[in-house]
């Protein structure tokens, strides 16, 4: 290869776009150390070019046309930060066509289509590399494909929604506002265009997507994904959990047992005991246990500037050093195991339960029969008195029970004449059994 400077396309130059070129400025004599080779933002890519940016001096190279970097022969990589399905993915697809390789953040894109874009870059020599899709700046996917090519990973839990964690922990630490909070993290250009992506827990089913397919080697999709925000978390969840050991958190999990897979995002009850429940603020974790090596946890912060742009400029620097050693698209493994997906009786966790009931003799025992009708077993039991005394709310965590079977208990105590109300149900996570 005789060129001296890689020369880049950039799309997008709002939260991420801004930390690249802030990266690529400061870092530059390291980078060049470190693939031989000078990185030249060429164009980039903007939806309003009368805009005021922090970095004036990119201004010069600001352009409204898409067709100024893919139809470059100069440009050889285009980073994508732009987010979204459309035209994110059309520019990839024609970015990867003219045989330019791609960094993406947009784990939308990667989670829907990330087949089909594979797929083409394998078609034509070139490299796509995401990892700031998962996880902001933390290097899990690097973790999984490279760090544990050896091993069989059978359960990874993750806190990868750093607007969420960030709600969650002003909520049970300062008591604060669930709106309030999500405001603040709109401010900070944590949460995505649209946040019910990230309250409504789909930013988190995408990022679990990704992290099941590189982690146990199967083609998920997002619809294999069980989905659940936020939004219905209340402050009485979280301190009755916190009364019981219990922190929570959105929590994605995705678990192997035998072949048989399942993928969730929920809130979950996490036991303080856990490192996951003391991963606070926009900060991301990812917990990787693996048949041989046991447990692991990578922790960081999930999103943000910088910290996600060093993960745009890393797959950057990977991408250099495969095209001076002439490498480029010979490091994916395309998805090679079968999917068998669990059913729900073989989904097993621990619940906490919150239900209203009649303040009468024997309620508690009726509740109690339901779930020993299915060999469901108590771990704690908590009654308190509700509405001025006038009822009881009743807080249950109980032993391992499937996800059908708790669903059929559940049905059954919406059934009861004493029940007044379930209030909420949560998976318990990272105590003994879970
Ligand atoms: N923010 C974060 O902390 C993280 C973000 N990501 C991902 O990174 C990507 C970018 O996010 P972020 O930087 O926050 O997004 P922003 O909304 O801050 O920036 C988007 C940029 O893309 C440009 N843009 C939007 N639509 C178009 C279009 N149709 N044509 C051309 N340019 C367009 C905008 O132009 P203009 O400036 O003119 O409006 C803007 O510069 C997303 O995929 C996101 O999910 C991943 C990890 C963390
Ligand atoms: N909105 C996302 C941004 C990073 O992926 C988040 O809050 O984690
Ligand atoms: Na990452």
């Amino acid at each position: 290869m005789d060129k001296q400077t890689v020369k880049l396309g950039l799309m997008g130059f709002g939260t991420v776009g801004t930390g690249v070129v802030r990266i690529i400025q400061a870092h530059q004599e390291d980078l060049q150390k470190q693939t031989g080779l000078g990185i030249e933002i060429k164009r980039i890519l903007v939806q309003d070019a009368e805009k005021t940016r922090s970095i004036p001096s990119m201004n010069s190279v600001l352009t409204t046309n898409a067709s100024d970097l893919l139809d470059d022969p100069e440009i050889d990589v285009i980073v994508e930060v732009i987010g979204g399905i459309s035209p994110a993915r059309e520019y990839i697809l024609a970015a990867l066509e003219r045989g330019k390789h791609v960094v993406t953040a947009n784990k939308d894109l990667m989670a829907l289509h990330g087949g089909e874009i594979l797929q083409k870059a394998q078609e034509k020599g070139c490299d796509v590399y995401y990892e700031a899709s998962v996880a902001g700046g933390i290097p899990i996917l690097r973790a999984l494909v490279e760090g544990f090519s050896s091993d069989r990973i059978t359960k990874m839990m993750g806190i990868v929604n750093g607007t969420t964690n960030y709600i969650l922990t002003k909520m049970s630490q300062d008591g604060a506002d669930y709106s309030d909070v999500l405001k603040e993290a709109q401010a900070l250009g944590y949460a995505e265009a649209d946040p019910t992506s990230d309250v409504e827990g789909y930013d988190a089913a995408r990022k679990m997507a990704i992290l099941a397919t590189l982690g146990f080697r199967v083609p998920m999709k997002l619809e294999d994904v069980d989905v659940k925000g936020i939004s219905g978390v209340t402050k009485e969840d979280i301190a009755y959990g916190k009364k019981l050991g219990y922190e929570v958190k959105l929590l994605g999990l995705a678990r192997r047992d035998g072949e048989a897979i399942e993928v969730s995002v929920q809130p979950t009850m996490v036991a303080k005991s856990h490192p996951l429940a003391s991963v606070n603020g926009v900060f991301n974790a990812v917990y990787v246990h693996g048949e041989a090596v046991g447990e692991t946890m990578f922790y960081g912060p999930g999103a943000g500037e910088l910290p996600t742009a060093t993960a745009v400029v890393s797959d950057l620097v990977t991408v250099v050093k495969n095209m001076k050693l002439g490498v480029n698209g010979r490091g994916m493994v395309a998805p090679y195991k079968e999917k068998i997906l669990k059913d729900d009786k073989q989904k097993l966790s621990k619940y906490f339960l919150r239900i209203v009931v009649a303040d009468k003799r024997g309620v508690l025992a009726q509740i109690t029969q339901l779930l020993a009708d299915k060999n469901i077993s108590l771990e704690q039991v908590l009654q308190q008195p509700y509405n001025n005394g006038e009822q009881a709310e009743i807080i249950i965590v109980t032993h391992l029970a499937s996800k059908g079977d708790m669903d059929e208990v559940l049905q059954g105590m919406e059934e009861l004449e004493i029940v007044s109300e379930v209030k909420s149900c949560y998976r318990v996570e990272g105590g003994e059994q879970a």
